[in-house]
């Protein structure tokens, strides 16, 4: 379960809370447990803990293997997860992976990688794809204590494909233009509380390019949700 014991403000009613908001106006979306066992194929695992309202099938982008679909309607401020997957702290397996985010301490520093390769070590959330266009994004990565989360940008309608931008590197080695984010305003970057948690940042491999390190920086966060910063986005090849 998600750990909401860091207090932080709602980024809609601003309410100050020890998790999620009190207002309803997010809502948390669990894994569903599949008990590794029990599977015919353990190396679908990750394809089994999808919960109630997601599909993994073939991504609606050609070439891109399979991707993850709503089978109803999502929230805006909904939040899936956590990603799992193998902790470890060597960049050079990340690079290797194409699945692996970073995780950082409040500085910013890299101490940790969440790494999603294995389909029987990790969960659903290895199958979803970097939007072609920033429209389509509709998630976005956020760190809360240590674990990675997706959250729901905007309301995800059924049949949309699930979409979060894997940054600025990543990005550029798929053959997709950086997308560009407005700076904070300072209304944005207030420190509402003093930040609770650390900031991470995604860092993925394409398994087909060749060992080269990303980090990408570049996208402005916003202040705390429930006790989560959103991530900078970063991969790592
Ligand atoms: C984290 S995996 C996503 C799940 C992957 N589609 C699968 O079937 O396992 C990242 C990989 O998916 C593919 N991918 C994701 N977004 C893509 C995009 N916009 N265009 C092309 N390929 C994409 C690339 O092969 C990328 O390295």
């Amino acid at each position: 379960m998600i750990d909401l014991d860091r207090p932080s403000n709602c980024d809609e009613c601003k309410k100050y809370s020890n998790g999620l908001c009190p207002s309803g106006c997010q809502s948390y979306i669990d894994n569903r447990e599949v008990p590794y066992y029990l599977l015919v194929k353990q190396s679908d695992h990750a394809k089994h803990t999808v919960p109630i309202g997601i599909i993994v099938t073939t991504s609606g982008i050609p070439d891109a293997g399979l991707g993850t679909f709503a089978l109803k309607k999502f929230k805006k401020n909904t939040f899936f997860g956590p990603y799992t997957g193998v902790k470890h702290r060597s960049n050079d397996r990340a690079n290797d992976s194409g699945y692996a985010w970073t995780i950082e301490d409040i500085e910013g520093n890299v101490y940790n990688y969440v790494d999603a390769n294995d389909p029987r070590r990790s969960n659903w959330l290895r199958y979803v794809n970097c939007p072609n266009k920033q429209e389509n994004e509709n998630l976005m990565a956020v760190q809360f204590n240590g674990e990675l989360y997706y959250k729901t940008l905007r309301d995800i309608e059924a049949g949309e494909e699930l979409f979060v931008y894997y940054g600025e590197e990543y990005a550029k080695a798929l053959g997709i233009k950086p997308f560009e984010y407005p700076a904070e305003s300072e209304q944005d970057s207030a420190p509402i509380i003093p930040p609770p948690m650390s900031i991470s940042s995604f860092s993925r491999k394409r398994s087909t390019t060749s060992q080269k390190s990303y980090s990408n920086k570049k996208r402005k966060t916003k202040p705390t949700e429930l006790g989560i910063r959103e991530k900078q986005q970063q991969r790592v090849y």
